[in-house]
Order: structure tokens, then C-alpha cells, then sequence
């Protein structure tokens, strides 16, 4: 049986643009770790829990199977299940390898991935060691792109840098890890994620998110935790107007966050504020189409942000919930704002400037994608899978 299978409201694209958008290289800035499990995997866990009797395989199945709609508290609900499977330090260390073997195989060449940091008494864990074993799963994929090939042939005048974009026939991956402050949790909790987050910040944690169930807690709760990170150099991600929320909205934007996610409720003197302060947007379509913050894709407000030129950055936010992939989304807009190949691959390539990676990785992933739009100019960019 499949598990979590795609809803009703799910867009089909063309798979001929989807295999298109899935050659072109991508950043993704907004994936929810447990948001990103692969099905067949929280089935085998599902089924291994249920054989220790610690739940119910029916009622797990019955809880993820086939939703034509996923309300946001539903979508809540089932993280809810996910992390009853993900406990322990080796499952973590598993997930976070496949997830990017997932994202590397889309052609994802920059993941920032983000998760909330979890105490688990029972198996010993405390958020550090959580944190520990994500780092372990992101060694384990141990799948860095490697410009050095790309660079050594800089002087070599004959070769185009098309040719030398096409001879990397498998470009790989760069993961950077974003630590989440969970929306349930205290003050406490969440000063212990920031001082995490800046203690590791030479392992490659790289900046702090909010985010959890957008109806529950207040914000300013963690206002605290949320300053002292930035007074400490951290860049901050707000998930910020998923559901409509005026006053928190006006407050998160007036906080100036580095980066905020999905950005849909805004209303006028906000949207004024976002645009005037070029705030980038995580832009999470399928996601705000399925929990209903959108009604249809043509509405989502990637369209007005695009076209006034404002930075956005094209995200998944939970694949594996969502069923989606990022060159799927890709090919959403494209379909639906009628976005060129060459457009896909600038609105790609622009995302690097909102990344939260050190400045010399920005610039080697510019130079790359630079091969890349080079040839997709001069037409000779072979999307690889395209007949
Ligand atoms: C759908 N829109 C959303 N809005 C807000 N927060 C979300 C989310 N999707 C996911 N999360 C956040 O990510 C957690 C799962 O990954 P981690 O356990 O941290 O790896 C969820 O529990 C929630 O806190
Ligand atoms: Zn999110």
C-alpha cells in the first residue's frame, strides 16, 4: 500500500518539463528533516515498532495513507507520528544520509536542511547528541561538490564552459544545517538550540529557524533566544504569515530576519515592508496549496513577488509529507507563471545569495551555475534525461 500518497489538489505538470527541471541544477533553502523522509522508510520503521508492539501498523497506515487534502493540523498530526519512528540516534543519522542522497539525485547542488534538536530520555539523547548524529548522517552521505576538476581546466582556452558543465556528468552535493526552534517549546529550550547552533557553528550548522505549528505559541517567546543568536553572528529564518496572523506578521518583519518562509498572509503596510527591506522569501507552493494558506497555484503570491523582482527562492518545506520533489515545484511555476528554462535557471542560480553559506562556497557555486547558464545561452546545454 502506498503510503502518504499524493492529494487531489496536487498540480500535474508535464514530465517532459519535469525531466527538464530535474537536470537543472538547484538550491534548496527550506526542507523540514523529517519532513523529508522517504515513505518506504517510515514504513520499514513503522513496521519494525510495530513488531516490538510499541504501535499499531493499521493505525500508523490509516493516519498517512492516501488524503486527497492534509488540513494543517493534520500535516501536524503526522509529524507527530514520524517523530514517534525517528528516535533514535541511528535512525537519525540514516534519514538525514538518505535525504540527501534524495536531494543530490534531484540535481539539489546546495541543501540547507533544518530540524528541530529533540531530548529522547529513553535512548539517551540530548539535543547535542541529536545534532551529533544529523552531522553523522550528513558525513555519512559524505557527497561535497567538488569545482576543483571544474577549476583546473580554467586555462584551458579550447574547452567552452559549457562543455566543461556537461563533463560533470554528476554533480554533487553541499549540505549546510540549520538548527529549528519548534514553536511548543520554552524560552529554555530554544536558548539551548541558539547556543548549540553557535557552538557548532564550525560543523556546519550555519544559521537558526522558527517554525512548528504556525496556530500554536506566541513568537515573542522566543524573541530572546531569537537575539541572542543574531547578536552572536547567526542569520535567522522566521516561518513567518503561513496562517493569518497580522499582529505577529508586523512583528517578525520589523525583527528583520535574514530569511522568512512562506510569507503568504501579509497584508498591505507588510507587503510594503517586506519588499522595502528585500527580506528573501522561502517560497513553499505544494505546501501552502495542500495546507490551504493558498487556494490555487496561479494565486500564490510567488507571482506578484517574481514579478516585482523581489528575491525568492523556490523550496519543498516537507517532500516527503507533500510527495513532491523540488524540480517538481520547479516545474509548477513554470507551467503556472510561464517561467523559461533560462528563467528556472536564473531564478536557481539567484537563491545562492540568500544561502547561509560562507562566502567562499557562494562563490564556487556561482561559478558554477555560471557554466551552466553559459550553455543554456548558447544552446548548447544538454539536459541530461531529455531526449
Ligand atoms: C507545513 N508547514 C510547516 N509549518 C511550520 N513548521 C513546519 C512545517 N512543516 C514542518 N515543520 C516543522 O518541522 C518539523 C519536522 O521536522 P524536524 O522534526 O524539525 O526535523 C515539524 O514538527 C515542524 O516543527
Ligand atoms: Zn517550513
Amino acid at each position: 500500500m502506498t503510503m502518504m500518497m499524493m492529494m487531489n489538489r496536487r498540480e500535474e505538470v508535464d514530465s517532459r518539463l519535469l525531466r527538464l527541471c530535474r537536470a537543472l541544477p538547484k538550491v534548496e533553502l527550506h526542507a523540514h528533516l523529517n519532513g523529508c523522509v522517504r515513505p518506504s522508510t517510515l514504513l520499514e520503521l513503522a513496521e519494525e515498532c510495530s513488531r516490538r508492539g510499541l504501535l499499531s501498523l493499521s493505525d500508523f497506515q490509516a493516519a498517512v495513507i492516501v488524503k486527497e487534502d492534509r488540513s494543517m493540523e493534520e500535516c501536524f498530526q503526522l509529524f507527530g507520528l514520524i517523530h514517534l519512528l525517528t528516535t533514535d540516534h541511528c535512525i537519525l543519522t540514516r534519514i538525514t544520509k538518505e535525504v540527501i542522497e534524495d536531494f543530490a539525485a534531484e540535481n539539489v547542488v546546495y541543501l540547507e536542511l533544518r530540524t528541530t534538536p529533540k531530548r529522547n530520555e529513553a535512548v539517551g539523547m540530548t539535543k547535542r547528541s541529536y545534532v551529533e548524529a544529523v552531522l553523522a548522517g550528513i558525513k555519512a552521505a559524505s557527497t561535497e561538490l567538488s569545482l576543483d576538476s571544474y577549476f583546473d581546466h580554467k586555462e584551458d582556452n579550447i574547452e567552452c564552459p559549457s562543455q566543461r558543465y556537461q563533463r560533470k556528468a554528476n554533480p554533487q552535493i553541499h549540505v549546510r544545517l540549520l538548527l529549528s526552534i519548534d514553536r511548543r517549546e520554552t524560552l529554555e529550550a530554544a536558548m539551548e538550540t541558539v547556543h548549540l547552533a553557535w557552538e557548532m557553528r564550525d560543523l556546519g550548522v550555519v544559521g537558526v529557524d522558527l517554525s512548528g505549528n504556525p496556530c500554536i505559541g506566541d513568537w515573542e517567546t522566543f524573541l530572546p533566544a531569537l537575539k541572542w543568536a543574531r547578536q552572536h553572528g547567526l542569520p535567522i529564518t522566521l516561518h513567518c504569515g503561513e496562517v493569518p496572523n497580522p499582529r505577529e506578521v508586523e512583528a517578525m518583519l520589523a525583527f528583520q530576519p535574514e530569511r522568512v518562509g512562506h510569507a503568504c498572509f501579509l497584508e498591505s503596510p507588510d507587503l510594503s515592508t517586506l519588499l522595502a527591506n528585500r527580506i528573501p522569501v522561502e517560497i513553499c507552493l505544494t505546501s501552502n496549496l495542500l495546507t490551504n494558506s493558498v487556494q490555487r497555484v496561479r494565486d500564490h503570491h510567488f507571482g506578484a513577488l517574481y514579478n516585482a523582482n523581489h528575491p525568492v527562492v523556490l523550496c519543498t518545506d516537507d517532500p516527503g509529507v507533500f510527495s513532491i520533489s523540488l524540480s517538481y515545484e520547479y516545474a509548477l511555476v513554470s507551467t503556472h507563471f510561464g517561467l523559461s528554462s533560462l528563467e528556472l535557471l536564473h531564478l536557481s542560480r539567484n537563491a545562492i545569495e540568500f544561502t547561509f553559506a560562507e562566502d567562499r562556497l557562494k562563490q564556487m557555486l556561482q561559478s558554477f551555475f555560471d557554466g551552466a547558464k553559459y550553455a543554456a545561452e548558447c544552446q548548447c546545454f544538454q539536459f541530461s534525461g531529455v531526449p
